[in-house]
C-alpha cells in the first residue's frame, strides 16, 4: 500500500526516460508543479514540441549516467528491461522511481488528480484500475467546480484572522468548521466580520 504525500518538487532534479505518449503525459503533469523537467529518448513523439520551453530534451538512450543527479526518475520506455533496469537501480541508489509497467519495481505511482487553486484530489487504485482512476477524476471534477479556487483562497485568508483573534480553542474551531458550511456567495458576503 503506498502512503500520500505532497512533495514539493522544485528542489528536486526530474528525469522522464521515454518520450512516447506515457512520458509525455507524466512530463505534463510535474509541470503543473515544478518548472523543469529533463527527458532522454532515443526518439521524441511531436507533442513534446510544446513543452519544448520547460524541458530538457537528451537525445539518446539511456545511461546510468543521465540519472546521476535526479531524486525523481520516470522510467517510461517502452522497453521493459531498459525499464527494469531503471527501476532497480534507482532503488539502490535510494532514488524515487516510478516504472510505468511495473509497479512493484516502483517505489511511487503517478495518482489521477484534479486541481482547483490549492484544492488538490487525488485519486489512486493501487494499480488496479487507471482506468477507473480517471472515471472518478471526471466526477470529482464536476463537483468541485473552478469556483473552489477562490472558495479556497477566501477560507485561507478568514482563517488566518480567526486564528489571530480568538485564542480559544473551542471557539476558533467552531467558527472554523461553519465557514466550510457557507456557499462562495455567502462567505463573500462574511468575508468583512472576520477581516
Ligand atoms: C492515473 C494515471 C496518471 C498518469 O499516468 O499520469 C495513471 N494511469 C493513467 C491512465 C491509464 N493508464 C493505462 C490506461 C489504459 C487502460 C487501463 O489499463 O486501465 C489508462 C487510461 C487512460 O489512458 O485513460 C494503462 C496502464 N497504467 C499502468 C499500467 C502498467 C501496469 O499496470 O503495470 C498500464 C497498462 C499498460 C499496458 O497496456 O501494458 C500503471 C499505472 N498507471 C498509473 C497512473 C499508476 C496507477 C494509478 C492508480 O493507482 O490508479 C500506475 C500503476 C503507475 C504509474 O504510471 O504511475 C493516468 C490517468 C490520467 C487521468 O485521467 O488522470
Ligand atoms: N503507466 C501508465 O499509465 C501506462 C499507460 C499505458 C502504457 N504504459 C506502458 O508504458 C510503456 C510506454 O508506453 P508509450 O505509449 O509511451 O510507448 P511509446 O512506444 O509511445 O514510447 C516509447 C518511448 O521509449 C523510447 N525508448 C525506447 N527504448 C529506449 C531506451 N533504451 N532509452 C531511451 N528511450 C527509449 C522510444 O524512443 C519512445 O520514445 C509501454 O510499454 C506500456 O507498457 C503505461
Amino acid at each position: 500500500m503506498l502512503y500520500p504525500i505532497n512533495i514539493k518538487l522544485e528542489e528536486l532534479e526530474i528525469t522522464v526516460v521515454g518520450g512516447g505518449k506515457v512520458a509525455y503525459r507524466k512530463c505534463k503533469n510535474f509541470l503543473h508543479f515544478t518548472k523543469e523537467v529533463r527527458v532522454i529518448s532515443t526518439d521524441f513523439i511531436d507533442a513534446f514540441d510544446e513543452l519544448k520551453e520547460d524541458i530538457k530534451l537528451i537525445k539518446d538512450s539511456y545511461k546510468e549516467k543521465y540519472i546521476k543527479n535526479s531524486s525523481v526518475v520516470v522510467a517510461a520506455t517502452n522497453n521493459r528491461q531498459v525499464n527494469k533496469e531503471i527501476g532497480e537501480h534507482c532503488r539502490k541508489c535510494g532514488k524515487l522511481v516510478n516504472v510505468v509497467d511495473d509497479i512493484e519495481l516502483s517505489n511511487f505511482t503517478v495518482p489521477s488528480y484534479i486541481k482547483k487553486g490549492d484544492l488538490l484530489i487525488s485519486i489512486s487504485t493501487g494499480g488496479k484500475s487507471p482506468s477507473l482512476s480517471s472515471r472518478i477524476k471526471k466526477e470529482l471534477d464536476d463537483k468541485y467546480d473552478d469556483s473552489y479556487e477562490e472558495y479556497i483562497n477566501l477560507l485561507g485568508e478568514i482563517r488566518q484572522n480567526v486564528i489571530k483573534k480568538y485564542d480559544d480553542m473551542v471557539e476558533r474551531k467552531k467558527i472554523l468548521n461553519s465557514l466550510v458550511d457557507l456557499t462562495l456567495e455567502e462567505l463573500r458576503s462574511e468575508y468583512n466580520k472576520y477581516i
